[in-house]
């Protein structure tokens, strides 16, 4: 089967053809499709992926056998889409292919975005998240912001820039609190979102909001157990037992992870959609309510939080 990237790459092709021969006009936004950003990053390209385009652009010449194709514009082309294409989600937020839309390409990334781009159909819809005032970039991120600044800048190599927003450049004491939120430990108070700070030499984990502390052997107990609890999930296929067991997980999780943790947050994504699987819609809601949250706190100031 090919995949959205390919499939795509072939209309883009085909298109390019009749238009070389005649048979469909040019449009203004032709030029516009596969030259927004990327001329310059041919040279930064890993071998790696430059020798899979490569071989994608092999296969477009072995499927289009009538059809000239030049090998070089076509890998070019690949690396081009890296950038600039989406992947288009239903409202189930089902993967339902890959798009390039001359626009929303000119929008840049931030990790903590006044805006999203989200899908009616095929139709793609910049929203903002806040208000924005006259004049200011509209910007939307390329990436799942519920990441630490280091998982980040990784996810956005393949778009060749390193990203300087206010989130990426901040001070060690803003990172070492992001990073205690996105991956750390929830308060013994579970009254208070705090974070915890480890302090190695007593060995407990201390909320930088209330100042209560959790002990190293406590959280590493109930470590062990989710990772015991996640290892069983693996084999569940049945969707209502799936449910039942990703609760269990949800429950534990909740005694140890800070309420916006990534883990929590993977946790009840997974859930949302099992639910959605199982037609329970108000239990998806639900879920839907409960990873709101997360997202607020990166797409506003985080000091605003905590
Ligand atoms: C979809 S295009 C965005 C529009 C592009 N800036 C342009 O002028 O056509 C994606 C490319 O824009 C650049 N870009 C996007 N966001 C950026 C940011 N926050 N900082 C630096 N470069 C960025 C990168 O080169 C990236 O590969």
């Amino acid at each position: 089967m090919l995949t959205p990237t390919l499939r795509l790459m072939i209309r883009l092709v085909l298109r390019r053809n009749l238009q070389d021969t005649g048979v469909i006009p040019k449009t203004a936004t032709d030029n516009y499709y596969l030259v927004a950003a990327l001329e310059s990053h041919m040279s930064d390209l890993d071998e790696k992926q430059l020798l899979l385009y490569a071989q994608m652009a092999n296969l477009i010449k072995m499927i289009l056998p009538s059809v000239e194709v030049d090998l070089r514009e076509i890998t070019e082309n690949f690396s081009k889409l890296s950038c600039n294409a989406h992947s288009i989600c239903d409202d189930q937020l089902r993967p339902l292919g890959t798009g390039l839309y001359p626009v929303i390409s000119i929008i840049n990334h931030s990790c903590s975005p006044n805006s999203v781009l989200v899908f009616e159909g095929r139709i793609a819809v910049v929203r903002a998240m806040q208000p924005i005032h006259k004049g200011d970039e509209i910007l939307i991120s390329y990436i799942e912001i519920a990441a630490t600044t280091e998982t980040r800048q990784e996810y956005l190599k393949q778009y060749f820039f390193t990203c300087s927003c206010l989130r990426c450049i901040k001070n060690p004491l803003e990172e070492r609190k992001e990073n205690a939120i996105l991956e750390g430990y929830r308060c013994k108070d579970h009254k208070c979102i705090g974070y915890l700070f480890y302090e190695a030499k007593e060995k407990k984990f201390t909320c930088q909001v209330c100042g209560l502390s959790r002990d190293e052997y406590e959280i590493n107990r109930i470590a062990k157990e989710v990772s015991t609890k996640c290892a069983s999930l693996a084999s569940t296929v049945n969707p209502s037992e799936a449910s039942l067991l990703y609760r269990n997980l949800e429950l534990l999780e909740l005694k140890l992870f800070h309420p916006h943790s990534i883990k929590l947050l993977q946790t009840r994504e997974t859930l949302l959609k099992i639910l959605m699987e199982l037609n329970d819609w108000r239990g998806a809601l639900t879920y839907c309510w409960l990873t709101i949250p997360v997202y607020q706190t990166f797409s506003t100031d985080i000091n605003a939080h905590y």
